[in-house]
């Protein structure tokens, strides 16, 4: 499963087949080397603490699982047991500093072993090896200077989705139409497909992929699982088609080594010369799009959520969007300048990171036993480190629930207490294209108009990503010519 990031959804899935761990519950944990294993419990037999863990979540308020135990034991690791595994949750930039900097020599990623059903052709297509090879060129096609070229299809696209989606409308649900952008966006620029026929020919399956990641693990025919794990061979198999046929025309002159990410990733080489094969450039894109899909839409939807309820927030988004509008001639695209001016809607996006980060945390698996403040960790241990505590840290972010995107002006906030995108090895390889898809956005929605909630106090649940309960419809007033 190396090459896939896969979202915390897939966490759910595990919840659910702790039936399955229980023929294979390993040994108790137990301390090693002399040190004691970290405080804590490890709830019911088999359970453990996983109903707790989640349904402060699905509550609303995923961070107070941590905080109710770092206050119970004094510590900023502690000890529980987690869909079925012995675990240790590691809670502040401290703990994430010592994380990040140990990928692949103490830890390593860790997802349920249910994901390697819905995404197997990674394992096939290459070695262990080679796939972390390849893993390690996926930040080349993220990279500011290889996106740049991508801001003006962005914006196109975008101004397309707000006449199709938002225009001339007097309510809209927001986390939906997040999703219809991200995705559009995603075909034209990794793949160059934006015939709405092309694009509704990969959506059906995607969305029964993204769909089937949060199902029950059962692979019985009819079940959303056994069709997520079609869905995926589908995609997949449609995605080889199109890199077949770009290598023909990228030969024939036919098409160009910028156009997109799929061009790029045909045409760069690894250190020691190897290309890419069209299966591992295949399982790429397919991770690239599940694993920009939910998280920059949620993003988004809780831009436009804060946006509603700060309105001197908005006015300064505003303001700044509006100089970059009278800036430029009527027709012209986005370029990079532009995005460089967006300083204030980046601190507000940030912000809204901060307070709603996508990402709740991730796992790592102990590859060996290891020390860490004290505490033994032993080896086979999966390891939370959690985004949403560290940046609840009123150390850190004085009065932590108030919304202030000065906190990012400067430097922001000291290195690995600000992780909505993680770090290390490890760290999300979309950040950049999250930044730039984040802020097209913004440009067009308060540009064209301001809103207001249809649902004062809606619900927020977080199963495992934060989304307003009711998908956020939002009351529309469109800005005077
Ligand atoms: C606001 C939007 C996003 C957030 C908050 C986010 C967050 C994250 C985080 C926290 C991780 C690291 C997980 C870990 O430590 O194991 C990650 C990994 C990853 N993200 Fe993102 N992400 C976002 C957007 C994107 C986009 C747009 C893409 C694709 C273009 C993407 C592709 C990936 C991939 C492929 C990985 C796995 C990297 C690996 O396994 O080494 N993400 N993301």
């Amino acid at each position: 499963m190396e090459l896939f990031y896969v979202p915390l959804l897939s966490l759910f899935v595990l919840f659910i087949s702790l039936s399955f761990h229980f023929l294979f519950y390993k040994s108790k944990p137990s301390s090693s080397g002399g040190f004691p294993l970290p405080p804590g419990k490890t709830g019911w037999p088999i359970i453990g603490e996983s109903y707790e863990f989640l349904s402060t979540g699905w509550k609303g308020y995923p961070e107070k699982f941590i905080f109710d135990r770092m206050t119970k034991y004094s510590s900023n690791v502690f000890k529980t047991s987690i869909f079925g595994e012995p675990a240790a949750v590691f809670c502040g930039a401290a703990c994430n500093k010592f994380l990040f900097s140990n990928e692949n020599k103490l830890v390593q990623a860790w997802w349920p072993d249910s994901v390697n059903k819905v995404f197997p052709s990674s394992t096939q297509t290459s070695s262990k090896e080679e796939a972390i090879k390849m893993r390690k060129m996926l930040p080349n096609f993220f990279k500011p200077e290889a996106l740049q070229r991508y801001i003006g299809l962005m914006d196109q696209i975008a101004a397309n989705h707000f006449e199709s989606g938002w225009e001339n409308k007097n309510e809209v649900v927001v986390f939906p139409l997040a999703k219809s952008y991200t995705f559009w966006i995603a075909c034209k620029v990794f793949v160059s497909v934006e015939e709405p026929a092309q694009v509704a020919e990969l959506l059906e399956p995607f969305s029964a992929i993204a769909s089937g990641i949060i199902s029950v693990p059962i692979d019985l025919p009819g079940t959303p699982f056994n069709s997520a794990i079609k869905s995926s061979k589908i995609v997949r198999k449609k995605l080889v088609g199109i890199i077949k046929q770009r290598k023909i025309d990228l030969g024939e002159g036919k098409a160009s080594a910028t156009q997109d990410i799929l061009s790029h990733m045909l045409l760069t080489s690894d250190e020691s010369g190897k290309f890419m094969g069209e299966g591992d450039i295949a399982d790429k894109i397919l991770g690239l799009l599940i694993g920009g899909h939910d998280t920059a839409s949620s993003a988004r939807t809780f831009v436009v959520k804060f946006l509603a309820e700060l309105p001197q927030i908005y006015e300064g988004v505003y303001q700044e969007q509006m100089e970059i509008v009278k800036s430029k001639k009527a027709g012209e695209l986005l370029k990079w300048e532009d995005i460089q001016k967006m300083k204030y809607s980046w601190n507000v996006a940030c912000e809204v990171l901060r307070l709603a980060p996508p990402l709740q945390g991730a796992f790592r698996e102990a590859l060996s036993d290891f020390t860490y403040n004290g505490f033994s960790i032993p080896k086979g241990w999966k390891l939370y480190w959690s985004a949403n505590s560290t940046h609840r840290n009123s150390e850190v972010f004085p009065d932590p629930l108030k919304f202030d995107p000065s906190r990012f002006d400067g430097a922001g906030p000291p290195p690995f207490s600000f992780v909505p995108f993680g770090g290390g090895p490890r760290m999300c390889p979309g950040k950049e294209y999250a930044r730039l898809e984040i802020l097209v956005f913004m440009h067009h929605v308060v540009k064209r108009f301001k809103w207001e909630k249809v649902i004062p106090d809606e619900k927020i649940v977080v199963n495992p990503m934060p989304i307003p309960a009711n998908g956020l419809p939002v009351r529309l007033f469109p800005h005077k010519a």
